[in-house]
């Protein structure tokens, strides 16, 4: 029925070449190769044109099934120049000419997704871009739906969240105005005071969005999706696909590469992580759904694990350590041994062992082999991103899911399994295995062929470490006779009785023979 529905649909997606995107595409693709059209809104980028862009996210690993059952998949996609940040989001005439007579759903996906983001860009992508989207939108004659991708973790600074959109204090369009006026300087300023209680301005901009779509939504059939930590597929096309270095991901990489040793997480916190190709099933659900039934009000969709299937950061952490045992990552710099740490002291005490001074002794041995030092560099940008990260993994919420489960009971069998977004079905440690073992082909690119020299160069990587260790015990048990009579006596006292029990073993070995 979903399937079917799609079938002969003009379909807007925006942020298609991002991560949900780009599966958000195949999906359609591959489920209603009838479609009419998917217009996607793409910035020319990296010395790359529109088409060049569009040409290898079609030609990519992910889109292999696609094309067994839509040969020509590249005339369903039209790709249309556009730039969130400019004003009518930068489209042609023409091009705004044909969206406008043509779309009829909107799938609005692309936001500036970093935490570290200035407020004024925030602002201008999250929060302005879905107002000027909806907008045109309102001049869609043949709109049937308009599904808007925001996160769980909009309203983070609440333990509870319902399927309901939560006021932030200042109005978003008094925000937009002063973005346009006021200078960076004082933005700096203002921003703590306006995130208020939040980590950071992207769940705060992200909740303005949702505040625009409430207030300038006008008659649009709107529907609003709150996925939590997006992870890589489950199950479609295939288990473990994954090509964003975001959320759980980088640190996947840092510690199969053996620069992550230590990370400040709760064991027993909410890893609220959701696969990919979950969310995009429950996307597409809803747009059938909140086009076909026209729901009265604006309808808030959860899409997270915890309280259906939670699993929690201790059990990720081990199972993603246990597969590194199985599947190494090539080139590690130290072997994969990462811990938890759960106060400020030990934190700072293995950030110093474990992170600091490696990449010092590491960056010494390269300038003395006449390269040049860099491993202080990444284990700094990989600190700020702990601290950056560290809010998520040391706190848990509680997201209601009844307009989830709702729309779970609305479809039929052939839907159900079709579409499936019923996080009951995951087995966790099979996702994470394969998780983990898609990072290392589809993110990393690294060869199955090449496990055999990855287990190789960790043996090395072990040796040097026990080789490391036992000189530096020697440096410093040596420094430590020659300043203390206390530690001369304890080694004499330990030499002499060793060679004592070495003698009695003697001579009670030569009395039995
Ligand atoms: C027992 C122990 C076991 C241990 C095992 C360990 C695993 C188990 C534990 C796991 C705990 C997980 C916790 C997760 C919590 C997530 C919560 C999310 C909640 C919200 C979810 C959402 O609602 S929303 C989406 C989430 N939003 C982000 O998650 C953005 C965050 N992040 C940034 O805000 C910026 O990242 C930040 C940080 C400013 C740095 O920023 P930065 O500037 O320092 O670094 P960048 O990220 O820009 O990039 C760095 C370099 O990676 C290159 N790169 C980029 N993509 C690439 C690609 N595809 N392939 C190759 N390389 C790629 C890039 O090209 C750069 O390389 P280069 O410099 O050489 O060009
Ligand atoms: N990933 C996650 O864990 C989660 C994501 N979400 C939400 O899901 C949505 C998609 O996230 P995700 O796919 O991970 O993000 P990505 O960063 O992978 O993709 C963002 C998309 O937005 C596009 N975009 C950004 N700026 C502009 C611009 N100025 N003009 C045109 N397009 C632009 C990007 O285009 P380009 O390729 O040109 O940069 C890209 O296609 C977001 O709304 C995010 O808030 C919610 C919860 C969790």
């Amino acid at each position: 029925m979903i399937s079917a529905f799609y079938n002969g649909k003009s379909i807007l997606i925006t942020g298609a070449t991002g991560f949900l995107g780009k599966v958000m595409m195949e999906k359609l693709l591959r489920t209603s190769p009838d479609l009419k059209v998917i217009y996607i809104l793409v910035r020319p980028k990296a010395g790359q044109t529109l088409q060049q862009r569009v040409f290898q996210i079609l030609n990519s690993k992910l889109f292999e099934k696609v094309k067994e059952v839509c040969p020509k998949v590249h005339e369903k996609i039209r790709a249309i120049s556009a730039d969130l940040n400019q004003h009518d989001l930068a489209i042609s005439k023409e091009d705004m000419q044909e969206l406008l007579s043509h779309t009829n759903i909107i799938f609005h996906c692309a936001a500036t997704v970093r935490f570290d983001d200035h407020l004024r860009h925030a602002v201008q992508l999250n929060v302005t871009a879905t107002q000027q989207l909806l907008s045109i939108a309102s001049q869609m004659p043949k709109l049937e739906a308009f599904i808007h991708i925001s996160t769980a973790f909009a309203n983070c600074n609440l333990k509870h969240i319902d399927e309901v959109i939560y006021p932030c204090a200042v109005e978003p369009k008094k925000i937009i105005d002063s973005m346009e006026w006021l200078d960076d300087a004082i933005i700096d300023e203002i921003t703590p005071k306006l995130i208020g209680d939040r980590p950071n301005t992207y769940t705060y901009t992200k909740a303005l969005g949702e505040m625009v779509l409430q207030q300038e939504g006008g008659n649009l059939n709107i529907a609003i999706i709150r996925p939590s930590i997006v992870g890589a597929t489950w199950q479609e096309p295939f288990p473990g696909w994954i090509d964003s270095i975001n959320g759980p991901t980088g640190l996947i990489v840092a510690a199969g590469k053996g620069f992550l040793r230590s990370i400040r997480a709760t064991p027993m916190a909410v890893a609220d992580l959701i696969p990919v190709d979950l969310v995009i099933n429950l996307t597409l659900a809803v747009g059938w759904y909140t086009a076909v039934h026209r729901p009265k009000s604006t309808l808030i969709y959860h899409c997270t694990s915890g309280n259906l299937n939670p699993c929690h950061w201790g059990k990720m952490g081990f199972q993603v350590l246990a597969t590194f045992e199985k599947i190494p990552f090539e080139k590690a710099f130290r072997r994969p041994n990462a811990d938890f740490t759960t106060n400020n002291i030990t934190t700072h005490y293995w950030n110093a062992v474990s992170h600091r001074v490696p990449a010092i002794i590491y960056d010494v041995y390269l300038r003395l082999t006449g390269r040049k030092p860099r491993m202080t560099k990444v284990m700094n940008r990989l600190l700020r991103t702990l601290s950056m990260l560290e809010y998520f993994i040391n706190r848990s919420w509680e997201w209601s899911t009844y307009n989830t489960e709702m729309l779970m009971s609305e479809l039929s069998p052939e839907d159900q399994r079709v579409f499936n977004f019923d996080v009951r079905q995951l087995n966790w440690l099979e996702y994470i295995e394969n998780y983990v073992l898609g990072v290392k082909k589809y993110l990393l690119k690294e060869d199955m062929a090449g496990i055999p020299e990855a287990r190789q160069h960790l043996k090395r990587l072990r040796n040097i470490h026990y080789l490391f260790n036992t000189a530096l015990f020697l440096i410093a048990w040596r420094l430590l006779i020659a300043r203390s009579q206390v530690a001369r006596n304890v080694w004499f006292f330990i030499v002499s009785f060793c060679y004592k029990l070495l003698s009695y073993f003697r001579a009670s070995s030569r009395l039995k023979v």
